[in-house]
């Protein structure tokens, strides 16, 4: 199977502590428990990487094998564990979840519903909705059938093995961690990854044991968005068809994780931290829990709340609202208890990289009062400057701003 990789040299863990080894092994280039209990002398990270990636199997193939120990291309820098530079207190994990608002959407006050969500977009970046309209049994299914295509066996002629890629160009594929080569410490998490939008994907690309419940899935989430983006509008003082207007709610992609449990989740990170790159994210977590975003200067849990979805608002969002909306920085936790799976579908039409659309914030948002505070972008440039950092940093955002 082709594989185009861009390499780079390692860069942060060269200096990340070394674990303490008697006995100091040269590590065989092939995936098995064993060759993962890296010595410090023998550290080579792009080969160890390559070595994860050539199994094809991710990381829940590593843990089907029996590994007990975290390997080094997963274990995170101590600094990863605090909060972003500009914080002033120290990281607590597992707060309460209290402020994390909750809207029903079907509450019939169609302008609480819209003032409910101005203040979540604009305090929070992050809030859940209930009264969605999406079935439950939709929902469950969906969840059962990623969490089914990431336990199957990845042997020769498998679905995994067919559709293991990290090829930008191609809609549908599972990989461990988009982001590999570039990112300074590897996710304990694997991804299928399917481009709903603008082009979707030949039903036969998709795996036999998701297609059907994947598409139909997408295809409810993808109206509770249409819903999502008016309400949006409105709550930025605009006609609700604006942000569907300029196509805000064009490309579709859903990314269906699975975090398998990990034996040592204090040295490990389930997803890095991160805010995302489009408008609009709406995800479905189980309820192993794990996921957590940083508010007022602290890791705050978002809990799982049965039947309900998470909303998240995404960089392009919080540029064209010149900050009336917050993206918001989240990351998982890895666990040792049980698998996790999540769900999440993103709106974006920078996901199309041949899309020639510029956007910079919405004229009639300013005034003398609200002056631009990001320089245009290319919808197709925004992304790929996000994608060339990789995870594990807010960079991209701040690249663009005035
Ligand atoms: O798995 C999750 O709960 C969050 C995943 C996420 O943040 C992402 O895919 O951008
Ligand atoms: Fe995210």
């Amino acid at each position: 199977m082709p594989i185009t990789l861009t390499l780079t040299p390692p860069t942060i863990h060269d200096h990340v502590p070394l674990f303490e080894h008697d006995h100091v092994p040269t590590p065989p280039l092939t995936m098995s428990a064993a060759s993962y209990e890296s010595s410090p002398a023998a550290y080579d990270r792009t080969a160890e990487l390559r070595a994860l990636d050539d199994t094809y199997a991710g990381v829940r193939g590593l843990v089907a094998s029996g590994v007990t120990h975290v390997p080094r291309i997963f274990r995170v820098p101590d600094q990863h564990h605090q909060p972003p530079q500009d914080a002033t207190v120290p990281v607590r994990a597992g707060q309460e979840p209290a402020a994390i608002p909750i809207i029903d959407l079907r509450c019939g006050d169609h302008a609480a519903v819209v003032a409910a969500i101005r203040q979540a977009a604009a305090e929070w970046g992050f809030f859940k909705v209930i009264g969605h309209g999406v079935p439950e049994a939709a929902m469950a299914m969906a969840m059962d059938a990623v969490r089914a295509f990431h336990e199957a066996d990845g042997g020769e002629g498998s679905d995994k093995a067919r559709l293991y890629s990290r090829e930008p160009a191609r809609a549908v594929k599972y990989h461990c961690n988009f982001d590999l080569y570039q990112s300074p410490v590897a996710n304990w998490r694997d991804t299928l990854y399917l481009r709903m939008a603008p082009t979707p994907p030949d039903a036969g690309d998709l795996p036999d044991n998701c297609r059907d419940v994947l598409f139909d899935y997408a295809h409810q989430v993808k109206n509770l968005g249409n819903t999502l983006f008016e309400l949006l509008s409105e709550a930025l003082g605009l006609k609700p068809s604006h942000l569907a207007d300029i196509e805000c709610n064009q490309g579709k992609v859903l990314l269906c994780h699975y975090y398998p449990p990990c034996p040592q989740p204090e040295l490990a990170i389930g997803t890095s931290r991160h805010s995302d790159g489009g408008f609009l994210t709406i995800l479905l977590q189980d309820e192993i829990g794990g996921l957590q975003i940083f508010n007022d200067d602290q890791w705050v849990d978002v809990t799982p709340t049965p039947g309900a979805f998470i909303v998240n608002i995404g960089d392009l969002l919080q540029l064209i609202s010149n900050d009336g909306f917050r993206s918001v920085e989240h990351r998982v936790l890895a666990k040792d208890v049980a698998p996790r799976v999540s769900i999440a579908y993103f709106f974006g039409t920078h996901i199309d990289p041949t899309s020639s659309r510029i956007y910079s914030p919405i004229k009639e948002l300013l005034s003398d009062e609200n002056q631009p505070l990001y320089r245009e972008t290319l919808a197709s440039d925004y992304i790929k400057h996000y994608y060339s950092i990789g995870l594990d940093a807010k960079t991209a955002l701040s690249h663009y701003r005035l």
